[in-house]
């Protein structure tokens, strides 16, 4: 078919660089959100008595419905059918709903026991429940709108700069994943542990309406192509779903892919309560170190996918990428180093296999699988990769609570002797407060303990049995009943409560200390479950290597000819 294109609003890079920047916002906020609450798990325990396992099942719950009901194949086939204007918007607005349900879910007070039976996945708290259902519905629309970004960008800049616009879009998403692996604690002490969903709600809405206004240049660009004739493109087969399976090359990517993904997305999960409980990082700046990862990728992405498009060996580069996976969990879990500065360096080294891997992986798939199938192939690599994104996270999160078993038991019974010290004291000084003041000061009082104590510590911590564990609880009662004895209250509320905050703060901290109640995880299980998904990463791309050895896709040519 003829294509002349002289006219198309395409032809002018000052409206499609427009539109890949308008694009790429909602993406920055979804990538944004995707790790908001991650480094807020310890406060998420200490506060509202999470456990990892309700932590798992949050993270988890991102690929429920795409999983579960093939969203990620009937986003396919709506894009298809209703276009990249109404597919983009409302996979926007679904980001921005499920947003919301998240962030009203973990600001409403839930009766501490309220908990509720689910078939397959069994009790559940109410609260992690409607968290859960808000972060899979914001993974429906965040999916939908990767699909969907990709065809715009392809829309804006085939037969241009196409490799950079889309290195540029996932460099601006990254940008997102830092900016909440950075912020988001820091964010959660200083104002409140669902500050870091607020934000993320604002961001998302200047998505929504980014990508309203690119729904204007598009219908500009649409009106400029009106008398031109242009390629008419693929539609969406469910048939083309079976001659995509039926190939042994799909299925190695499709399988590094999930196994290599499973490492380092889950890993970004818990990896700043890594960082605080293995290596004691402050919790204001741990997580710093984790967003080491998504910020190197940002420049070297664009950088080894310019390599791979000159030098070819995409193929190896895969194979380099999981064996620096396999060194990065494989120091990761040694119990005895336990530097901070390796564990950064050792971000950074999984930062370049993330960039080593996807930069090869994804431009490897047109090679295997004809274009006019690319569309599909891809939507079905996500929903195996989501399969790994669903299992990998819940699975880390009841092994850190089945090799940690009294961490979470301990951090209740913190709670509930704050709790009970408060109520105590301010009797006891005629102070009263409204449930929300007193919830706040609990919540707070908590965490710093938890904190404090996870980063000083140096003892070997004992195991206490529940009788034991009474009489720890009743002795910080005691102890701070013993120090509130002494105070008086002469000054306002404010500074009162402050001063009875610091009394129950540094009792409770002792009494810990002196009993060594456990209340530090150990990663170790978990960080060997990252090192063998690197194993099995590299088995397959070796497989890979030797299937295109056999099939000539081409994985090991440069993509430029020169
Ligand atoms: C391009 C690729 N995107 C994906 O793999 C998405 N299916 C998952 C997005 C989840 C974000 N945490 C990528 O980001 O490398």
């Amino acid at each position: 078919m003829t294509e002349t294109i002289k006219r198309s609003l395409r032809e002018s890079p000052k409206a499609r660089w427009t539109a890949m920047v308008l694009v790429s916002l909602s993406a920055f906020g979804a990538y944004y959100f995707n790790y908001a609450l991650s480094p807020v798990k310890p406060m998420l325990e200490s506060a509202l008595g999470w456990t990892s396992s309700d932590f798992g099942t949050y993270t988890s719950s991102y690929a429920w419905f795409n999983v579960y009901f093939f969203m990620l194949i009937f986003s396919g086939i709506i894009l298809d059918k209703l276009g990249i204007r109404l597919t983009g918007l409302s996979s926007a607005l679904l980001m921005l709903i499920g947003t919301g349900i998240n962030y009203w879910a973990v600001v409403t007070d839930f009766p501490d026991a309220a908990q509720v039976a689910l078939p397959l996945i069994g009790e559940i708290k109410t609260q992690v429940l409607y968290s859960s259902l808000g972060f899979a519905l914001f993974g429906v629309g965040t999916e939908a709108s990767g699909i969907t970004l990709t065809k715009a960008i392809v829309r804006w800049f085939k037969g241009k700069e196409l490799a950079l616009a889309m290195g540029l879009q996932m460099s601006i998403a990254r940008m997102g994943t830092a900016l909440a692996l950075a912020v988001a604690l820091p964010l959660a002490i200083n104002f409140h542990y669902s500050s870091p969903i607020l934000w993320a709600f604002v961001l998302m809405f200047i998505g929504v309406i980014a990508f309203v206004m690119y729904i204007f240049l598009d219908l500009k660009l649409e009106k400029s192509e009106k008398e031109i004739e242009v390629d008419e493109e693929e539609p969406f087969r469910l048939r083309d779903i079976l001659s995509i399976i039926k190939n042994r090359g799909f299925w190695y990517i499709a399988i590094l892919c999930v196994l290599f993904y499973s490492a380092v997305f889950p890993f970004l999960y818990y990896a700043t309560d890594f960082m605080i409980n293995k290596y004691r990082v402050a919790p204001g700046v741990a997580g710093i170190i984790p967003s080491l990862l998504p910020f190197g990728t940002i420049f070297l992405t664009p950088l080894f996918g310019g390599i791979y498009d000159k030098k070819g060996k995409g193929a190896t580069i895969m194979i380099i990428g999981a064996l620096l996976l396999i060194l990065v969990h494989g120091v990761l879990a040694i119990p005895f180093l336990d530097n901070w500065i390796l564990a950064s360096a050792m971000v950074v080294v999984l930062g370049i296999a993330f960039s080593l891997v996807p930069s090869a992986m994804w431009p490897a798939v047109p090679k295997i699988i004809p274009e006019k199938r690319l569309g599909t192939a891809y939507a079905v690599i996500f929903w195996i990769q989501n399969i790994g994104l669903m299992l990998v996270p819940l699975l880390l999160g009841i092994v850190l609570d089945a090799t940690n078993p009294s961490v979470a038991t301990n951090k209740a019974l913190i709670r509930s002797s704050v709790e009970q010290s408060y109520s105590t004291l301010l009797a006891q000084n005629n102070i009263t407060v409204d449930a929300d003041e007193m919830k706040r000061a609990v919540e707070t009082t908590t965490t710093t303990v938890v904190d404090s104590v996870v980063k000083t510590s140096f003892y070997k911590e004992i195991e206490h049995s529940a009788a034991e564990k009474e009489d720890v609880k009743n002795e910080i009662l005691k102890q701070v009943a013993t120090a509130g004895g002494a105070f008086e209250t002469d000054e306002d509320k404010s500074t009162s409560i402050n001063k009875i905050q610091q009394i129950i703060t540094e009792q409770t901290y002792q009494v810990i200390e002196k009993n060594k109640l456990n209340i530090r995880y150990n990663y170790q299980a978990d960080i060997l479950i990252f090192a063998m998904l690197g194993v099995l990463s590299l088995i397959f791309a070796f497989l890979l290597k030797r299937e295109d050895r056999k099939k000539g896709y081409g994985l090991e040519l440069p993509n430029i000819k020169e």
